[in-house]
């Protein structure tokens, strides 16, 4: 995962580290030129002590960065993130945060200056997510059926996300019906009767050509009558482009009155992805994000982009292909995956 991303930091956390080391051998070369001036007017038995004065210095010598030393590093870094689909305006948040961070710090030479870059870097990640939303006790808090629509283009995963959620529902004792609002394809009716036979759930759907926008209100009605915790909606993939599709989602919106509109795309799809998030989102108001196939991620751009993007939280990261691989967003987790 972020294999890429991880590389071109670890190539600025070592440029910056011997910055600094070469930093403290240039002051301790200073120091040691006037150390000596100093001993040619002292007294031939002062030398020893004096010697033992440097040697202190040494040992406790602290190095600051000023911006000359790190802004060739930070424009690379700003290019490398660029590189990795970063978008340009999280980017330069980044390097900003992170120059204000490093900038004329303290930097004990002895400690780790690696460590310290590290926790530098790591504060400058955190601070591009907006907060986080707690999924589990959005779903415990709110009056049930709790109606979640999943909106996205074609192939990201989304079905497949549906049926994770469902499941991970289920372990913390909700229960769930999947409901197809995505009628255009018979295939598509078909990919949610196999998820629902897998792991067991109800599916409810219409016939191919029907109203998305019914479907998804029988399945609210469904629930109602059986005490079914939530719906989960599924819609057609759309691109973001097709006015029409925009135009159907919309009107689900209206018709069903969602709790929650969920934005699934893949991570693997970097910048069009965080493009995406943001017609969607000016389409239909998206409270959250789930992101898909982060294992197969090595850039990490979408990852880190979409939420600074479109202000909405990540709440789900899909981590592969199977029921079990979904993973609760967590920024620490998060930033901790790139920077380990
Ligand atoms: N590696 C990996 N693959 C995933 C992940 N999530 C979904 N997939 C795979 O992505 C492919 C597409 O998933 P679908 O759930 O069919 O995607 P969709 O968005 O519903 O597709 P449409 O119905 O065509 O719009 C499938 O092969 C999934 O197994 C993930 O987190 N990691």
């Amino acid at each position: 995962m972020f294999d890429n991303l991880k590389k071109k930091i670890n190539i600025f956390e070592s440029k910056v580290k011997e910055k600094t080391q070469e930093k403290a051998s240039e002051e301790k070369e200073d120091k040691e030129k006037t150390q000596e001036q100093k001993q040619e007017q002292e007294q031939e038995q002062e030398r020893a002590s004096l010697g033992q004065k440097a040697k202190k210095f040494v040992t406790e010598r602290k190095v600051f960065l000023d911006e000359d030393d790190v802004e060739p590093y930070l424009e690379e870094l700003k290019l490398s993130l660029l590189k990795s689909d970063v978008a340009l305006e999280v980017s330069e948040k980044i390097v900003e945060k992170l120059e204000s961070n490093l900038v004329g710090e303290e930097i004990k030479w002895r400690e780790n200056s690696e460590k310290y870059v590290k926790k530098a870097f790591k504060e400058a990640l955190i601070d591009v997510f907006p907060s986080e939303f707690n999924f589990f006790d959005f779903i415990e808090e709110k009056d049930k059926p709790i109606n979640i629509l999943f909106v996205g283009t074609n192939g990201v995963g989304k079905t497949t996300t549906i049926a994770k959620i469902s499941k991970a529902l289920e372990e913390k004792g909700y229960s769930s019906v999947l409901a197809n609002g995505d009628t255009f394809r018979a295939g598509a009716i078909q990919q949610l009767d196999k998820h629902g036979e897998n792991i067991d759930k109800k599916v409810i759907k219409h016939e191919k050509g029907g109203d998305p926008a019914a479907v998804i209100y029988d399945a609210v009605e469904y629930s109602e009558a059986n005490n079914v915790d939530v719906v989960l909606g599924d819609t057609a993939g759309r691109m973001h482009t097709d006015v029409n599709l925009m135009d159907q989602i919309k009107k689900i919106k209206r018709v069903t009155k969602p709790d929650l509109i969920v934005f699934v795309d893949e991570a693997v799809a970097g910048s069009d992805a965080v493009e995406r998030a943001k017609e969607f989102d000016e389409a239909v108001d998206v409270d959250a994000v789930i992101l898909s196939k982060i294992d197969a991620d090595v850039k990490g751009g979408a990852a880190i982009s979409i939420s600074h993007t479109i202000e909405k939280p990540i709440i789900f990261v899909g981590t592969g292909q199977g029921y079990e691989d979904i993973k609760e967003f967590n920024t620490d987790w998060f930033v901790g995956q790139i920077l380990e």
